[in-house]
């Protein structure tokens, strides 16, 4: 069906928009690249800081059906260009870089006016993207990179403030309860629950989610009751991770250890642990005895000296089994190591595919927003298990170690280790599956908007 649809249409032009962070250009871009394999050209539209982490992973291959177009934002006096994306951004300027993203619809108006696309893909933070699009009558399909479950969490409460979600197994913490109100607090924002609504109204029939319908059937299904729109699922979108920066010496560091003997430890792209969590983690590591790899992020722009953050004496203690790396590590490549036996992770949305994707169980630390729901569905997946904070929210080193030797180590984790084992094997038989209804159905929405004379 996939070639028969390739060989007997032309090629479709999609513009792909998506939100400034690179938990969200990193799914474009994978969502990108399958399309592409199908006869799409695609015009992938952000900021030139936002563009620069993912240029280096497109490759020879797509070099022709995927290309960077540049959005320029306004010059506010404290955003300069390098914070024009989430990643590293001080926290304090997020309302800035929401501003200043707004402040730039005229340009790409005038960029999507040029490209004329068959087709725009945009994210949920701009419902003024399809509007534009809209005058140009080219048809507009939503694309949300976060999970169906935690999508329809947050549409519930929007529709129906203070009536329970009917999925008890998603829930949050007593001490997580300032984690809820602040992925909510749209919901007491007439004006931005207004939006969110409006950005999937303009969406044309269908909606783009990030998963597959195996761990999240029924919320997609309640999702889709609660908008009233198609919920197409797009899949796990991972990286592919022999496309990663060569970080030859961490893999030639992974390559001494035993196979399934060490954790990744990494917390996103836009998550900075406060000072008492990164005490307790490493001294949970310590405990721990496990080898481990730790990416360890400091706000762009604040000098921060590595040893000064982490206990006294802590990188000479651990020595050879520990590997602290500041900034960035190809998260993809290291996950699918042999070594690594463990994911002790913020379950970032993309971060628990990857962990799924490449069998590694999941350790959940989860940390603000969605990522709490994310790591209740690893667990009842049981794919993961969470380290539990006390009840005033803290992270206690003696817990953090017993749960990573537990999933990673001892005889009563096996079962999450065959889990995890399991749900990769099911991902990989499965391939690609699902981008060839998403195929077959944006290639209608543009045949449809044809026939219709709109175009
Ligand atoms: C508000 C939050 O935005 C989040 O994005 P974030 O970037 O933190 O996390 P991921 O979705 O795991 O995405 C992180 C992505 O960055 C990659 N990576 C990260 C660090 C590194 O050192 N090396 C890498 O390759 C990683 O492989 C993954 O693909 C999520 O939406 C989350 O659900 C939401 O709560």
């Amino acid at each position: 069906m996939e070639s028969l649809m390739n060989v007997n249409r032309k090629t479709l032009h999609v513009v792909m928009f998506p939100w400034l962070a690179h938990g969200h250009i990193s799914p474009y871009l994978e969502l990108a690249k399958r399309l592409a394999k199908r006869n799409f050209i695609i015009h992938l539209c952000s900021t030139p800081a936002n563009l620069s982490s993912i240029k280096n992973k497109i490759g020879e291959k797509f070099a022709r059906s995927i290309r960077l177009v540049e959005l320029h934002l306004p010059k506010l006096p404290e955003l300069p260009p390098c914070y024009h994306t989430t990643n590293g951004l001080p926290p304090h300027l997020m309302p800035t870089l929401k501003r200043a993203f707004e402040m730039a619809a005229p340009n790409f108006a005038y960029i999507l006016s040029n490209i004329r696309p068959d087709l725009l893909i945009y994210d949920f933070l701009q419902p003024w993207a399809p509007l534009a699009a809209a005058l140009l009558n080219i048809p507009a399909v939503e694309f949300i990179t976060s999970s169906s479950s935690m999508t329809a969490y947050m549409f519930h409460f929007f529709k129906y403030p203070g009536i329970e979600f009917p999925f008890p197994t998603l829930f949050y913490r007593d001490y997580e309860l300032v984690h809820r109100a602040k992925l909510l607090e749209s919901a007491t924002d007439k004006q931005v629950k207004e939006r969110a609504f409006q950005g999937i109204q303009r969406s044309s029939k269908i909606v783009l989610v990030k998963g597959f319908r195996e761990i999240e059937a029924k919320y997609s299904d309640y999702l889709s009751s609660l908008l009233g729109k198609k919920i197409v699922p797009v899949g796990a979108l991972v990286q592919d991770p022999t496309q990663e920066n060569d970080s030859s010496d961490i893999i030639e560091w992974l390559d001494e250890k035993d196979k399934n003997s060490t954790v990744f430890v990494s917390f996103g792209s836009e998550y900075f642990l406060t000072r008492e969590d990164m005490l307790e983690l490493a001294y949970g590591l310590e405990l721990s005895n496990v080898n481990f790899i730790w990416v360890v992020r400091f706000p762009k722009g604040k000098k921060t000296i590595l040893e000064d953050a982490l206990p006294l004496g802590f990188l000479q203690r651990v020595s050879e089994r520990g590997l602290v790396v500041e900034g960035w590590a190809p998260q993809a490549k290291i996950l699918n190591h042999p070594s690594i036996g463990g994911f002790v992770s913020h379950c970032g949305c993309s971060s628990v595919m990857e962990g799924m994707k490449f069998g590694v169980p999941i350790i959940a630390m989860p940390m603000h927003l969605d990522q709490p729901l994310n790591a209740r569905l690893m667990e009842d997946v049981g794919v993961g298990m969470e380290v539990v904070r006390d009840h005033c929210g803290d992270l206690q080193r003696e817990e953090v170690a017993a749960v990573i030797r537990h999933v990673v180590v001892e005889t009563g984790g096996e079962s999450i280790r065959t889990n995890a084992r399991k749900m990769s094997e099911k991902i990989r038989i499965k391939g690609d599956e699902e981008i060839d209804e998403v195929v077959q159905e944006l290639v209608q929405l543009c045949a449809t908007k044809k026939r219709n004379g709109f175009h």
